[in-house]
């Protein structure tokens, strides 16, 4: 069988990596970095890639709405991308410094670091040791937490630090100045799997998530296949949003999650991501086509982003 590519957010070792290592890890598989989500997106379209791991919400900092944005296609570059599967990792943050920077370690620390890199998500899942330890100091997006150990690795005149993982120091050859700096224990990230649907050999694969979160530590939904359904709608007929909810109550398609972005057409008009879910049936085998059949009829458009297999509580 032909090796399968996949894309991820790098350089290695990020928590994109480790996604997508960890899911696509019994496979023969290539795992090809990436500079962004939207870099990630372009190979999966172009079939430069097979798959794609990107993350799409964290328990504790919310939606990743870089990843929305990329899902909304608002200008139809993606739309032979759709999701088939997820993976929940549990994500451990520490703060990362230059090798031999602080002998003394956390308990000697001096209040001496000026400046803090990592990705945009992780700054809302650090906020207690953030606020306590470094108020005021300059916070530096970067494209993702590895690059940000990257820069420290590269620029010992600096005092700086990384938000990133154990993973991403010993990779990096950095110091771990402190670990578990994460203000919830079960600080965890799903990440979609994206497939393109051209693409003929990944029509087949069963990623099942063995480690998945059990239903003890994560409340499980109760449904074991979920579906991820965009639209808009008009916004000045009343009951409008209302009609294309009650959708899915009409099928049997338990609401699982809502999100919504901006439409860039109209300000204060938006895209609804609705994620759905079900147990499936034979009553309800048909249920999405005609959820989606309807959906067309009180939508100004509807788009079917794919069906997967839950991976809450499949362990337990
Ligand atoms: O920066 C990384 O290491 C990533 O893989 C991105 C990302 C994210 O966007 O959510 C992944 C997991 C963590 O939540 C923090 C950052």
């Amino acid at each position: 069988m032909d090796r399968l590519r996949v894309a991820f957010l790098g350089p290695l070792a990020s928590f994109s990596h480790q996604a997508a290592s960890e899911s696509f890890g019994n496979k023969l598989a290539d795992l090809i970095p990436h500079l962004s989500f939207a870099d990630a997106f372009a190979a999966l379209q172009s079939q430069k890639a097979d798959y794609a791991v990107i993350p799409c919400e964290n328990s504790t900092n919310g939606s990743v709405v870089q990843t929305l944005d990329l899902l909304a296609d608002r200008n139809d570059q993606y739309k032979d991308v759709k999701v088939c599967g997820e993976y929940y990792l549990t994500v451990h943050h520490c703060l990362l410094v230059h090798k031999g920077s602080y002998r003394s370690g956390w308990s000697g620390y001096d209040g001496s670091i000026t400046k803090l890199y990592t990705h945009p998500q992780a700054w809302g899942q650090c906020e207690s040791v953030l606020s306590q330890y470094f108020k005021g100091v300059e916070r530096q997006d970067v494209s993702s937490t590895s690059k940000g150990a990257e820069i420290v690795s590269k620029h010992p005149e600096e005092k700086a630090a990384a938000i990133a993982s154990r993973f991403a120091a010993e990779f990096h050859g950095v110091d771990v100045l402190k670990e578990n700096i994460e203000d919830r224990a079960d600080n965890t990230t799903r990440f979609l799997i994206l497939r393109n649907v051209l693409a003929e050999k990944t029509a087949r694969l069963d990623l099942e998530q063995p480690n998945a979160p059990t239903s003890a530590e994560i409340p499980a939904h109760d449904s074991t296949h979920k579906t991820l359904i965009t639209f808009s709608i008009d916004h000045s007929s009343p009951g409008a949003l209302a009609e294309a909810l009650l959708i899915f109550k009409k099928h049997g398609l338990n609401l699982t999650t809502i999100n919504t972005r901006p439409s860039l057409k109209r300000a204060w008009q938006y895209i609804f991501f609705v994620e759905c879910g079900r147990t499936p049936s034979d009553e309800n085998k048909d249920a999405v086509v005609k959820a989606l059949q309807d959906l067309r009829d009180v939508t100004e458009y509807c788009r079917d982003m794919g069906t997967w297999k839950d991976q809450l509580g499949q362990s337990a």
